[in-house]
């Protein structure tokens, strides 16, 4: 297919929403046709956002589905967990296409949901007809589909990080530890406690241990590449710093396999998959080197000494862990190049 399409935003007022806004906006096959809000419908989207003066002039719509089925062809849902389960339905049923940004059509197991959501399940005919897009592993299931789970960000870099590993077998896959480190924008623009300035400041601290919801969302994708069921330990830490995941992974190596040959079954998995870039021998990414843009970079070392594997995947949350990876994944649902119009160079320093 080609063309241009009509987007609309649910959500737009938040950290998601207006990423996804600063992307589509110069993306050339796309037109912004409605920004959406629950709370602050009929106020202009620069009361909230004043760096986009001049540039939206907009006044935030209601959430009413029938109203944006006849301004827009796809909808974005950049809303919270629970919200998302009750809404995509009503998006679908009005003929839209919908990328859902929250968990609430990731995991295929509604009692896994509950278990770590704390929120009832949505409906499972629904769930089943959600495309899960981690575009550079699930790309093909994308391809024309009109409803996708967009991803998690810790999943996303966790997933990219060890996935080539899995699919070759060259790992224990009881052995996984993936100790991840992101920035507060991950928690979205909402007040809390655990975020705000004096919490966050010259503070370092681990949270959700051992019960974070992405934890069965990573072992759902890795069992699904593995062909077998794969339990893991991920711990995700807050750091002062607005944008970026870095996710440190440790596995154990089978079979004596060497650090060359585990980089070049990486750079070979990787070929082609622009958005993933495999450092060379030696080099480890950091956040700030893929900030702003919508690259997952990763570096390895394997240890003689132990046999155990460290490998480092760094993403920005908001672009491959949300909005990026969000609009690569409507590209490959209307048959565009999944690049088209995310050729963003990171922002550095
Ligand atoms: N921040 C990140 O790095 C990532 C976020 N995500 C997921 O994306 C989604 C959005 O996250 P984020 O943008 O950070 O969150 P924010 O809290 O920043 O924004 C969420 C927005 O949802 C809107 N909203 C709240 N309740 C409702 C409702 N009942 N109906 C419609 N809209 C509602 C709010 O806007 P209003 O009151 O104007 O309607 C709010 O601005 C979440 O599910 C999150 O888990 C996924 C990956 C990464
Ligand atoms: C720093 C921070 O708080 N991050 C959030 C990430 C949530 C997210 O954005 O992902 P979901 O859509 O799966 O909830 C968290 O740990 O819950």
């Amino acid at each position: 297919m080609s063309g241009t399409i009509r987007a609309a935003i649910v959500g737009s007022t938040g950290y998601g929403g207006v990423e996804l806004i600063r992307l589509l906006l110069q993306h050339p096959k796309v037109r912004i046709t409605s920004v959406i809000s629950s709370s602050a419908a009929g106020q202009l989207y620069t009361d909230g956002y004043p760096h986009l003066t001049e540039i939206i002039t907009d006044r935030l719509d209601a959430v009413d589905p029938e109203l944006v089925a006849s301004k827009a062809d796809v909808v974005f849902l950049a809303t919270p967990h629970g919200v998302s389960a009750a809404t995509a339905p009503k998006f679908l049923e009005a003929g839209l296409k919908v990328i859902d940004l929250s968990g609430d059509f990731r995991l295929q197991d509604g009692s896994v949901y509950e278990k770590y959501y704390k929120h009832a399940p949505a409906d499972p005919s629904y769930v089943k007809k959600a495309v899960y897009g981690l575009a550079e592993v699930f790309g093909a299931d994308v391809n024309g589909a009109s409803f996708v789970a967009n991803p998690g960000c810790y999943p996303t870099s966790a997933a990219l990080g060890l996935v080539p590993l899995v699919q070759a077998g060259w790992i224990d896959l009881d052995s996984i530890i993936i100790d991840a480190k992101s920035g507060v924008s991950g928690a979205g623009r909402g007040m809390s406690l655990t975020t705000h300035f004096s919490e966050v400041n010259e503070n370092f601290f681990a949270y959700k241990i051992n019960k974070h919801q992405h934890t069965p969302e990573i072992e759902q994708t890795l069992s699904r590449v593995a062909g077998r069921p794969v339990t893991l330990t991920f711990t995700p830490h807050l750091v002062p710093m607005t944008r970026g995941i870095l996710s440190t992974i440790y596995a154990k190596l089978e079979n004596g396999r060497t650090e060359a040959e585990v980089h070049e079954l990486y750079r070979q998995y990787y070929e082609g998959r622009r958005f993933v870039r495999v450092r060379p021998l030696g080099k480890f990414p950091a956040t700030k080197e893929v900030a702003g843009s919508n690259y997952c970079d990763i570096g390895l070392s394997v240890d003689a000494r132990t046999g155990r594997i460290t490998i480092l995947s760094a993403i920005d949350n908001l672009v491959k862990g949300a909005a990026g990876q969000a609009v690569q994944n409507l590209n490959l649902m209307m048959g565009w190049d999944e690049a088209e119009g995310l050729a963003f160079t990171p922002v550095y320093p």
